[in-house]
């Protein structure tokens, strides 16, 4: 679960750093309804606006090496405000921590070389992945 007190200097801060979640697929609730996630789109940051009952599905890093960048591990982050508090839930799937990880063969092509290297170098540079959060 994540809590964002609300902050009387939002822009000063960040909720939760720039990254992209490291595993297979996240399933993330925005409980409270408040708008605070943002993803990355060609550059810019976009907010994700929380609808009710509905579910946010993230592919993660893992999902990108297995379909070899068919589908993309999003960067996101998640803003603070200073009206309210706001709360998320992420449950994060992976396979499981033995498993060999790498793309479906029928995807790596001479034009489309596996992805795994880079999705692990990201992953490893990323400011989030120094701090220890998925
Ligand atoms: O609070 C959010 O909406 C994002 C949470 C998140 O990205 C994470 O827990 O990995
Ligand atoms: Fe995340």
């Amino acid at each position: 679960m994540n809590y964002y007190p609300p902050c009387p200097q939002p822009e000063s801060v960040i909720g939760l750093s720039p990254h992209s979640d490291a595993v297979g697929l996240t399933i993330l609730l925005q409980i409270n309804e408040m708008e605070g996630l943002q993803i990355r789109k060609e550059g810019l940051w976009i907010p994700v606006k929380p609808l009710p009952n509905a579910f946010i599905i993230n592919i993660g890093d893992i999902v990108e090496i297995i379909s070899n960048g068919v589908y993309r591990s999003i960067e996101h982050r998640a803003t603070a405000n200073s009206e309210q508090e706001r709360l998320s839930i992420a449950a994060f799937h992976s396979p499981r921590l033995t498993a060999e990880i790498g793309p479906v063969p029928s995807l790596i092509s001479p034009e489309k070389e596996s992805r795994g290297r880079e999705v692990l170098r990201r992953s490893l540079c990323s400011e989030t992945a120094r701090q220890g959060i998925p």
